[in-house]
């Protein structure tokens, strides 16, 4: 069998009799007293886990064991104190937070050997999913469910085939995401990924964004201009919610996927174009043809594969690496205190149903990086303290009217669009501004609509 490496960082000094004894029993022991040793330590020999071993003085400087933890390396720890440190607050917080266990003196070496020999397997397996999540996500796509295994799979096959795919799912769910890594693991990668946004524009400017047009074709067109079909020739046209996409420009579409060519607006030659279209909706695009609203033989062009990106509530195994994994991307120097999230953040993720999905969770998790003044996140920064546990929190920082205001605008339009799945013009109409105004707060906000913008990746 392997030596099993570990860690034992005493910043009070050295237990040479301990080591002796985890040496004896098959470890092999590398000690560190200062900080930096630790650190290039485990560097070194990518310890799969480490031993802390706390000192009586009542106040213990806590901050190397600290700065330790916060370096989130990905290894368990296991604290060994003396039982009078456990009066510390401090101490115990520190336990609850950042390790896997803790022994207190005199040490139970039989006890011991057990946790260590617990924590290594847990850390393993902690490692084994990250890399997976990591496999799934050198695309920087996450998830380690088995719903979202059946996502990756389909995205492979995918990817594979060269024919169109309807990517279905909810809102922020991913859609756009599995488009662009079918695209990006496609033979197409090196051509252009270019998104349109169907119901970003009226009829006739979305005729003219997907098909280009002739000069003087209407007034203003003072020049010819490609439209989004001819700028993706080689590679992937993405569709984003493709089912409000204006009903004249059904007709079109199809002619365009069925025949491979366009003509420009106001042109007179059919102009050949490969292109391989990828389709997103979160609407029940079967039901729409049932309904009459949708053309049927569009539909049927446009799903001969379909990769369903199932909600964030129905893969909860996803929601804390998917936190973890944006936390870890968003922390820089600013945030560096910041040390991960609380059992109880934690809880109140998984717990909570994700209207938004993916996107609400990044929205949430940078929130949480402002608002949290701690080192560790917990459920009111992110915004998912019980009513009860909110009101018992002191505010910290006093708004501005004006703070206040803006906070109430931004709040109430992300509650509009979520309640109107993003609809532009229902949200619009709810909130009694005219679209132009929305599009306009919403910038100032930094809120991004599914359908609110149509461009070119
Ligand atoms: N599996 C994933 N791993 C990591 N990040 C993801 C994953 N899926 C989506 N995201 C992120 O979540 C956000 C929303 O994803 P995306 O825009 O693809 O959703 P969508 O379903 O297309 O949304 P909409 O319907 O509103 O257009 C993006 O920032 C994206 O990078």
């Amino acid at each position: 069998m392997d030596t099993r490496k570990l860690l034992c960082f005493n910043p009070m000094g050295t237990d040479d009799e301990l080591l002796d004894v985890l040496r004896s029993r098959g470890w092999e022991v590398f000690s560190a007293i200062r900080l930096d040793e630790a650190k290039n330590l485990i560097d070194a020999h990518g310890f799969h886990v480490g031993i802390v071993l706390f000192g009586s003085r009542e106040q213990a400087d806590l901050s190397p064991v600290q700065s330790l933890l916060a370096m989130r390396y990905p290894m368990e720890w296991i604290a060994l104190l003396p039982p009078q440190a456990l009066q510390n607050r401090e101490v115990c917080q520190l336990i609850a937070q950042g390790f896997y266990d803790y022994h207190t003196h005199p040490i139970d070496i039989e006890r011991l050997q057990f946790t260590l020999g617990h924590a290594y397997g847990m850390a393993l397996v902690m490692k084994r999913l990250r890399t997976q999540a990591a496999s799934l996500g050198n695309d920087g796509i996450i998830g380690c469910s088995p719903s979202f295994t059946k996502v990756f799979a389909d995205i492979e096959k995918a990817a594979g085939l060269d024919v169109p795919v309807l990517v279905t799912g909810e809102s922020g769910s991913g859609k756009e995401m599995a488009a662009r890594v079918i695209h990006r693991r496609s033979a197409r990668s090196d051509k252009p990924f270019v998104v349109v946004s169907c119901g970003a524009l009226s009829s006739n400017l979305m005729q003219s964004e997907l098909f280009g047009f002739e000069k003087g074709a209407f007034p203003g067109a003072y020049r010819s201009k490609e439209g989004s079909i001819e700028a993706a020739a080689g590679g992937t046209l993405f569709l984003d919610e493709v089912g409000e996409l204006p009903a004249d420009l059904h007709q079109p579409l199809l002619r365009f996927m069925r025949e491979k060519t366009i003509r420009r607006v106001g042109g007179d030659r059919d102009i050949p174009v490969d292109v391989r279209v990828i389709a997103a909706t979160h609407l029940d695009l079967g039901k729409a043809v049932a309904e009459g609203t949708f053309n049927a033989e569009l539909y049927e062009a446009l799903s001969p594969f379909r990769v369903h990106v199932p909600a964030l509530r129905e893969r909860r195994e996803d929601i804390e690496l998917l936190a973890k994994y944006y936390l870890d991307l968003f922390v820089n120097e600013k945030y560096r205190h910041i040390s991960g999230f609380t059992p109880e953040a934690v809880q109140a993720m998984e717990r909570y149903d994700w209207p938004g999905n993916i996107r609400e969770l990044i929205n949430r998790v940078r929130r949480a990086m402002v608002m949290c003044e701690d080192r560790w996140i917990a459920p009111q920064d992110l915004g998912l303290a019980s009513a009860e546990q909110a009101a018992s929190k002191i505010p910290s920082h006093v708004m501005t009217l004006e703070e206040a205001k803006a906070e109430a605008e931004k709040e109430i339009i992300q509650l509009t669009l979520r309640a109107t799945e993003n609809n532009i013009s229902r949200a619009a109409r709810q909130l009694a501004v005219s679209r132009m105004t929305l599009y306009r707060l919403m910038d100032k906000h930094r809120i991004r609509g599914s359908s609110s913008a149509s461009g070119h990746a």
